[in-house]
């Protein structure tokens, strides 16, 4: 802090008081000049954070960034989770004098709309929630597209997974909303949740009072422009109005301006989407692969997009995958109508390429934040859409026909920028000369006068040297002095009367005359006038630009939806997909299907020249939530068991947004849930050991599991004592049978080759397991799913393989036999299962009492 006993300069007075007013946590950019400066334990953190120089002036902190230079430290700041306040000089600053400086913008990791500061093919969602009376309230709202959702329900669940598939940027609570959930019984649960969802994301808070949803209507139906939300089908007691509220205000805050890109406003139910929770999406990385890479994810493998927005939308339908079969019939369709006709569709690829990110630049210019660039975009796109149009046209089908109905071609609009725009733009509306010449009469006259007085000089400097004799003479111009003729100290004896002496140099002198002095009122005057000319011009070009922005915010909407379904048109071609039929019955049938990533891992090793296995081997599924409900599979370490229980979850979410899938033909009824135990998990950091991990997410799944959801488990039980593993891993396979006529489809991968006994006591298990072949005491992996139940686990075969000394594969296969001949119950259950496979009479079978 800066010590009291020093008394501040105005200056500092004034930073002070701005910074006073800003939230913790957040740098202040002041701007001095050509830097942006930091001061006291802003300027520590700021050196620290952007690896700047540290400075003192009069024992201050100091740490000062070029206000050119200033976007790339800005996104790192955001990146390190903080913010950044920015206080711009309002006035050219005038010797002696205090510039009037103001708080332009506080740019947060949620709130910034600035292209350099955005992942392009990322959304990047606000939250808001609050717990109260009636359960959990939360919005959400991209910014930088207007993107605005409202939700609610009595319990955590019903809203904590699509609050992870968010993966929102920052997060607003209630001031100390926090503690008092912890402190609570009731909430502890809920506090212990978002706990998790802050890691690594950043946080702030707003007053508990503006979370009221009844002003927080108020604050939506007036940024909305609305007189009510009967239009958007949202009642006005929602609770989801009170996030909704303290999220606008928030950002209301944060651009120093009410927020004028919003203009609608949905209601997320979690009944209307398939269902992930945290460990799920995770687990099955769907956004990230377990390195936290998005290489390996599903969404890479799924990802063929050529515009941002398009990636954007890929991120959203997996986030909220419909329970729609109709919508998803429309997607699939217009998927197949792609592939029907590749030319046309690389043709589509083509033109999307000179497409640029529509709600983006909608969304900063609704917001005011202009740059001639902007237009620039706006105009390289629309030149795209009378060609995306033309070939969208050429197909029949009805949603095809529809998306062409919706795309707008706004002609007008790009004659007036085809003549307005010069071809190469400047970043920012100072820098001028963006706008034609031709375009503007009166632009064109101040224009000219300037080229003409330029002119004007040159020809005088000519005369001069002329009239003077002297050869050297030169008319210069620079800010301080405007333009002077300069003459070397050895000429000054040639200098006529009438030249008017301005200043001295090291070697020369600088003098005017009238008639330069004249000149130079004129050029700066026009200079001025022509910038001032420009900018008008701009205004009234954005004018007719946001006239347009509902229309082309929807017209960008069906571009994003042609860059997708084109992206997995080219997907399913590529990989040979075949389009899902999509139905209400309870089963999952698939004949051939593949993992995605894993398939598309195998071929680029291959081309990459790697070693190894390089063909994908497909394989069938069959459950229904009424005959073939647990498929129990078994099969030696390294078979391929998670591989291919996990592709089945994946094939079930792409057939479920929409996509076609990896497989030969396939049938899903809808699923409102998809529940994965998979492996061990990355919570150990939270203090809980990998046993709890795996007992807690089997638990979510047993109290949250329909007769519509899909199971996957892995290996359930592995993390404890083999009988313990053994008794719960069973019993779970009880309770997911249940004693009704259905239950959720579930198949169970595990290595208690025990647990295949089940099949004769519960009518809806079946058995299978992953083939392989054994020779010369070796195990060949052949990856073929078959009926059946595996006897052995080949585990010291594997551990072979991965290279374990042979005297320690000696002596466990001495342990193993030893194991296998004693009597517990547990040999004894392997007995019978080699037993019935020998054909030994059913009496001779050695019994157990288990059920
Ligand atoms: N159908 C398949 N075709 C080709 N390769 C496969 C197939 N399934 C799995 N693989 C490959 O086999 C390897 C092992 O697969 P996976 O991890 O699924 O085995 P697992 O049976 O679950 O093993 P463990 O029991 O030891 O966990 C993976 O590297 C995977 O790439």
């Amino acid at each position: 802090m800066t010590s009291p006993a020093k008394k501040l300069t105005p200056m500092m007075q004034q930073y002070l008081e701005v910074k006073s007013k800003l939230p913790p946590n957040t740098l202040l950019l002041f701007r001095l000049g050509d830097f942006y400066e930091m001061f006291d334990d802003d300027a520590r953190v700021g050196a620290d954070v952007l690896g700047i120089t540290l400075t003192q002036r009069n024992g201050q902190p100091m740490a000062g960034i070029p206000y050119h230079a200033a976007d790339g430290y800005i996104q790192k700041t955001l990146k390190a989770g903080m913010k950044v306040a920015i206080c711009e000089q309002m006035e050219t600053p005038k010797p002696g004098q205090l510039v009037k400086r103001s708080l332009s913008r506080i740019l947060t990791p949620g709130t910034t709309l600035e292209d350099q500061h955005l992942d392009a093919g990322r959304n990047q969602y606000l939250l808001a929630c609050n717990w109260t009376k009636r359960g959990l309230s939360a919005a959400w709202l991209d910014l930088t597209t207007g993107d605005f959702q409202i939700a609610a329900s009595p319990a955590i669940n019903g809203l904590i997974n699509v609050f992870h598939a968010l993966d929102p940027r920052e997060i607003i609570l209630p001031e100390e909303a926090l503690e008092k959930w912890r402190a609570e019984d009731d909430t502890a649960e809920w506090s212990e949740e978002i706990e998790r969802l802050l890691q690594g994301r950043t946080d702030s808070t707003m007053m508990p009072w503006q979370f009221d949803p009844r002003d927080g209507a108020r604050l939506v139906m007036e940024t909305l422009g609305v007189m009510n939300l009967d239009g958007f089908g949202i009642a006005l007691d929602h609770p989801g109005l009170g996030p909704a509220g303290a999220l606008l205000a928030y950002a209301a805050e944060n651009l120093c301006s009410k927020p004028e890109n919003i203009r609608r406003i949905r209601e997320y139910r979690s009944s209307d989407t398939l269902q992930m929770d945290p460990s799920t999406l995770r687990n099955l990385e769907i956004f990230r692969a377990s390195q936290g890479t998005r290489k390996g994810s599903l969404i890479e493998a799924m990802d063929a997009t050529t515009t941002a927005p398009g990636a954007r939308l890929l991120e959203q339908v997996l986030m909220e995958p419909p329970l729609d079969i109709a919508e998803l019939k429309r997607r699939q369709s217009c998927v197949g109508e792609f592939l029907s006709a590749p030319g046309l569709a690389s043709e589509l690829q083509e033109y999307l390429r000179g497409v640029r990110d529509l709600p983006r630049i909608v969304g900063r210019l609704r917001n005011g934040l202009r740059n001639p660039r902007e237009p620039g975009a706006i105009r390289q796109t629309l030149h795209q859409l009378p060609h995306i149009k033309a070939v969208i046209e050429q197909f029949d089908s009805p949603e095809l026909t529809k998306l062409a109905a919706d795309l707008n071609l706004f002609p007008e609009l790009l004659e007036l920028l085809d003549s307005a725009l010069n071809d190469s733009l400047p970043n920012q509306i100072q820098d001028g000369g963006f706008i034609a010449d031709g375009f503007d009469a009166e632009l064109d006259r101040l224009r000219d006068l300037n080229r003409n007085s330029r002119q004007w000089i040159a020809d005088f400097e000519a005369a001069e040297i002329k009239r003077t004799g002297i050869k050297s003479l030169k008319v210069k111009f620079n800010n301080a002095f405007g333009y002077f003729i300069e003459v070397r100290k050895s000429n000054l004896e040639l200098v006529p009367d009438d030249y008017i002496r301005k200043q001295t140099v090291t070697n020369a002198e600088r003098f005017y005359t009238p008639d330069l002095k004249e000149k130079e009122r004129e050029i700066l005057h026009a200079d001025e006038k022509a910038i001032a000319r420009e900018e008008s011009l701009f205004a009234d070009i954005l004018a007719a630009v946001l006239e347009n922005a509902d229309s082309l915010e929807q017209t960008a909407h069906c571009l994003s939806e042609i860059d997708l379904f084109v992206g997995w048109a080219q997907i399913a071609r590529e990989w040979n997909y075949s389009r899902p039929e999509i139905d209400e019955s309870s089963a999952t049938e698939i004949e051939g299907g593949r993992h995605p990533v894993v398939e598309q891992m195998m071929r680029e090793q291959r081309q990459k020249g790697i070693p190894g296995e390089h063909d994908f081997v497909p394989n069938d599924t069959f459950l229904s939530a009424d005959e073939a409900q647990i498929s129990i599979i078994t099969g030696p370490n390294m078979a391929g068991k998670s591989t291919y229980i996990r592709q089945v979850a994946l094939i079930t979410l792409m057939a479920q947004v929409g996509s076609w899938v990896p497989a030969a033909q396939c049938r899903i009824g809808l699923v409102d849930r998809i529940f994965s135990r998979v492996g061990a998990s990355d919570e150990l950091s939270q203090g809980n050991s990998t046993f709890m991990v795996e007992m807690n997410e089997t638990a979510n799944i047993l109290n949250n599991a329909t007769d519509r959801s899909l199971i996957i488990l892995d290996e359930i039980g592995r993390g404890t004592s083999t009988y313990d593993g053994l008794s719960i891993a069973w019993a779970v396979v009880e309770h997911l049978h249940g004693h009704g006529a259905q239950g959720p489809r579930t198949l169970f991968a595990t290595h208690y080759h025990e647990l295949t006994q089940i099949e004769g006591e519960l009518v809806r298990t079946r058995n299978y397991c992953v083939a392989v072949k054994e020779w010369n005491d070796q195990i060949i992996f052949v990856r073929q799913v078959q009926r059946g139940a595996a006897d052995r686990s080949y585990g010291i075969q594997v551990a072979r393989l991965a290279g374990l000394p042979d005297t320690v594969i000696n002596r466990a296969k001495v342990i193993l036999s030893r194991l296998e001949d004693d009597d517990s119950s547990h040999n004894i259950l392997r007995k019978r299962m080699r037993a019935r496979k020998d054909g030994t009479p059913e009496k001779d079978i050695p019994q157990l009492e288990l059920f």
